[in-house]
């Protein structure tokens, strides 16, 4: 297994481009599914998640055509992906493919929704939470499936079509809302989606189907209203950049000190998060060029956070805003709502030097004067960038072991780093 060794104490300085974001991507290429014409998209990560999510689709029979770089593009260019899902030949979603990639669990809207049946096995556990789908499955109900669970398989039937519905979800959930926008999508007559999540890549999702000529309103708002139509048609659409890898590095640089250009980032997408970036001490300025992350002289600050369905403070932003406190002045506390099991970066940073009291969802951090490098694990994928973060402005040397974890949602880390000014290299193994 791959792991990345760093020397710490370098401040970053230079341009980071920020790629298409992963979680746009991921229920963009399943929406490849809802068509019989050809859905092409650009801006594509070139992520391990993609590429799992190219060979399950690929066991529907779906073609992609990966065209990588075009004349001109620049090195950090995304790819595009042409998805002809023309042909469906399998609606069976294997074990062996969805557990490696939970987000394929949403395939079964689209397989329901033109085949009228799909066999899509339960994602099962994952480092972070349970994460049932159980919004997921009342939604498809609601839209008239019937579905049985049967050997971790979930059976899923709509021989009639899927009929349009009101859908209440108890609690806020991205994945129930990418389901549940895709199977309406195609259903007969009108949908009303009630507490859906904001995401902007619920929006980048709707907008990418309203484009194929399906009928929806009120996308990143609580509400969104769905009139099915009976078929969709292909399109091209471009994967909005990732506010997830935006955040991260913007830490990195409130971390280390320096100044970076993240180009292509759009300020919309972080919203609370550059609040908190900016009371922690970090000077960002706006620019169509994206956004410039600077801290020069003064520390960073303490700060409080609770994470949020957005527009609040992104869970997926939790672990990198742990690791810039554990050298903040003063004493932090975050509190994570989102997920029961997501604090695993907690004992790897205290490797590092880290103070950090866990009490249950809250963690408190007392800042220290500095950390010291050492040998960490990657736990899962937020976890990992976390102790990258750490580990630039450690004292000495880390090791990061267990990268793959990494490899998931980063596309290119430790070049977008080193060409900042890190000391940071992937050592094969
Ligand atoms: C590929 C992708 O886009 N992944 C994101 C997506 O994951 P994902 O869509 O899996 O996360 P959800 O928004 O669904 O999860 C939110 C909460 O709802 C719970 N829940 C969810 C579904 C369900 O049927 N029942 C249920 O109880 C989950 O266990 C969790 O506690 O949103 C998360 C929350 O913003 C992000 O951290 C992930 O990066
Ligand atoms: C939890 C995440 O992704 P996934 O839902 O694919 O596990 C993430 O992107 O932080």
């Amino acid at each position: 297994m791959d792991r990345i060794r760093i020397v710490g104490g370098n401040p970053l300085n230079g341009s980071i481009p920020i790629s298409g974001a992963k979680n746009a991507a991921l229920p963009l290429m399943i929406a490849g599914l809802l068509t019989d014409e050809k859905l092409v998209l650009e801006n594509v990560p070139r992520l391990a998640d993609v590429s799992q999510l190219q060979r399950i689709l690929g066991n529907h029979g779906i073609d992609i055509t990966v065209n990588g770089k075009r004349r001109g593009d620049d090195a950090y260019a995304g790819q595009t992906l042409e998805i002809d899902a023309r042909v469906i030949v399998d609606t069976t979603a294997p074990y062996d493919l969805v557990s490696k990639m939970r987000a394929s669990f949403w395939v079964i809207a689209p397989l329901l929704a033109r085949m009228g049946e799909a066999k899509v096995s339960l994602p099962g556990g994952c480092a972070i939470g349970t994460r049932p789908v159980d919004f997921h499955l009342d939604a498809l109900r609601a839209l008239g499936a019937e579905i049985e669970i049967d050997g971790g398989y979930v059976l899923a039937r709509a021989p009639k079509g899927l009929k349009g519905a009101r859908i209440d979800f108890p609690k806020v959930s991205v994945g129930a809302t990418h389901t549940a926008i895709m199977a309406a999508s195609l259903a007969d007559g009108e949908t009303i989606i009630e507490n859906a999540a904001r995401e902007p890549e619920i929006v980048d999702l709707a907008d990418c189907i309203n484009a194929m000529g399906g009928r929806i309103e009120g996308h990143g708002t609580s509400t969104v209203r769905i009139t099915g139509v009976p078929r969709l048609k292909g399109a091209r659409h471009c994967v909005l950049p990732d506010r997830i890898e935006t955040g991260t590095y913007a830490m990195a640089v409130a971390m280390t000190g320096g100044d970076v250009l993240l180009s292509g980032a759009r300020a919309d997408l972080l919203d609370s998060a550059l609040d908190t970036l900016r009371e922690a001490g970090a000077e960002i300025t706006v620019s169509n060029q994206g956004l410039r992350v600077k801290r020069n002289g003064a520390g960073i600050a303490p700060v409080e956070v609770t994470t949020a369905p957005f527009p609040g403070f992104p869970t997926d932003l939790q672990a990198q805003l742990m690791a810039l406190t554990t050298r903040a002045r003063g004493t932090s506390k975050i509190t994570e709502t989102i997920f029961e099991n997501r604090f695993m970066h907690v004992q790897e940073l205290a490797r590092l030097g880290a103070n950090i009291h866990l009490d249950g969802e809250t963690a408190t951090i007392e800042g220290v004067e500095k950390l010291k490098g050492a040998p960490v694990m990657a736990t899962d994928l937020r976890a990992s960038v976390s102790l990258v973060i750490g580990a630039l402005a450690a004292e000495g040397e880390s090791m990061i072991h267990r990268v793959y974890h990494l490899d998931r949602g980063f596309e290119r880390l430790e070049e977008k780093l080193s060409a900042c000014g890190a000391e940071i290299e992937r050592i094969a193994g």
